[in-house]
């Protein structure tokens, strides 16, 4: 069981005793003006209590081979939480011994789980992927603007040799440990990007972010848990939140290419938008409803690979830099579990808790749901798979690094189609 949802733990006796201390000078009424969407971030990032999950879609309790996975990780919620329906699914990949499923959710047109649609094995190579080949020059990380990263890249070079120094980009003043090169993913407000508004996005200046002078020299190994994110394909650029089309697109890696182009030409999208109430939906833009062309026409440009350290959290947030409103977003869930939030066009809409587990794919997509607020308030501590620990039958020696970094991590690998394919966003301006 997680220590934090034992009562005889430290860590829960910890998290009590900093609960009373800061909620003791509360006034009341403190909460009115929170959003629906405020308010489920604020019950899920609770340390203590730790949250009810009653509410939460948990979908990897239909399936019988995965009761040891959930049983050992403590937290579950449960599957009928809110009206989903399955939806019909090629296997791709019928070597698969697992039967994928897909589910709609009643309420979310456009959200498509796929629990368990990654298999053991990929899951493992995605996390080698992500980490060894990923994160590293010419991908763009959190940690670039502050550190001399070497070129080699940051975790291979804390495998080869842990103790080695990163210096900071700004001579450090020595003032506190602390530092905010990590931290949360800063949020900034944009507006939506379009055909219409992408000659102005591409030309909006966006300026270098300035080194960090907390940041302290430090070893790779102390260095590695601040890694927070890694872009993918074009470049991302977090102060304008605008894609810098000025810099060379990167190739989108082939492993997680294969895993979204898999997902998205295995999804029946005929039940996703073909019944009549969800096909009434407008807002699809110029060339109204495309997802019949989906299966052709879907081709993923970018992204991020989001590190997550169990303290961490994504705020609420709508993906709408992407010149494509409403074609699929692939995102995978890798190593511990966490609580994801997805809801409305607003945050006045009160969103869907849902579970996702290591291997669980959702894809976001349509009008409705393709820009709809979502967020992750909660990693769900001590929720690593045993097939991804320390001495797995699989481990051969090299994979124990990568279990000791995943006991207390969740990947997410979030890649996105920026523009409809074979769209040129011709020679850059600026
Ligand atoms: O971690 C997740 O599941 C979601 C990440 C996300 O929303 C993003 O990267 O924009
Ligand atoms: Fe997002």
């Amino acid at each position: 069981m997680a220590a934090s949802l034992d009562p005889t733990s430290r860590e829960y006796k910890r998290a009590r005793r900093h609960h009373y201390k800061t909620t003791k000078n509360r006034t009341e009424g403190f909460d009115t003006d929170w959003t629906p969407f405020r308010v489920a971030e604020k019950k899920y990032k609770a340390r203590f209590p730790p949250p009810d999950l009653s509410d939460v879609l948990d979908l990897a309790l239909l399936d019988q081979a995965r009761s040891s996975e959930i049983e050992r990780a403590g937290w579950k919620g449960y599957a009928d939480t809110v009206l989903t329906k399955e939806i019909g699914l090629r296997d791709a990949q019928a070597t698969n011994a697992r039967t994928r499923k897909a589910f709609t959710v009643t309420g979310i047109p456009g959200l498509v789980v796929l629990p368990s649609f990654v298999s053991e094995g990929t899951q493992r190579d995605l996390i080698l992927w992500s980490l060894g080949e990923h994160a590293r020059h010419p991908n763009e990380t959190n940690l670039d603007a502050h550190y001399f990263l070497p070129p080699s890249g940051l975790w291979p070079t804390y495998l080869h040799s842990p103790e080695t120094i990163i210096q900071p980009r700004a001579p450090s003043l020595m003032t506190s440990p602390s530092s905010d090169t990590s931290g949360p993913r800063r949020l900034v407000s944009n507006a939506p990007a379009s055909p219409a508004t992408f000659s102005l996005i591409r030309s909006t200046p966006r300026p270098s972010p300035a080194p960090s002078i907390h940041a302290q020299p430090l070893s790779a190994a102390e260095l590695i848990p601040r890694l927070r994110w890694a872009n993918i394909g074009w470049s991302y650029h977090w102060g304008t939140k605008l894609y810098d089309f000025t810099r060379e697109v990167q190739a989108v890696g082939e492993p997680f290419r294969k895993v979204c182009i898999e997902v998205v030409r295995s999804i029946s999208w005929h039940d996703v938008f073909g019944s009549p109430d969800v096909e009434s939906l407008d807002d699809w833009g110029d060339d109204g409803p495309d997802w019949q062309a989906w299966e052709e026409t879907y081709e993923p440009d970018a992204g991020i690979v989001n590190f997550y350290q169990t303290k961490d959290t994504l705020m609420g947030h709508v993906d709408r830099s992407e010149i494509c409103a409403t074609s699929p977003l692939v995102s995978i869930s890798l190593g511990n579990a966490a609580i994801f939030l997805v809801g409305g066009l607003t945050r006045d809409v009160a969103p869907i808790p849902i579970l996702l587990r290591s291997g669980d794919i959702i894809v976001m997509s349509g009008p409705a749901c393709r820009r709809a607020y979502h967020g992750v308030p909660r990693i769900l501590e001590g929720t690593l798979p045993a097939y991804l620990g320390e001495g797995t039958n699989v481990d051969d020696g090299l994979w124990a690094p990568y279990a000791r970094y995943m006991d207390t991590t969740r990947i997410n690998i979030n890649v996105r189609q920026v523009f409809p394919k074979g769209f040129n966003p011709g020679p850059s301006q600026t």
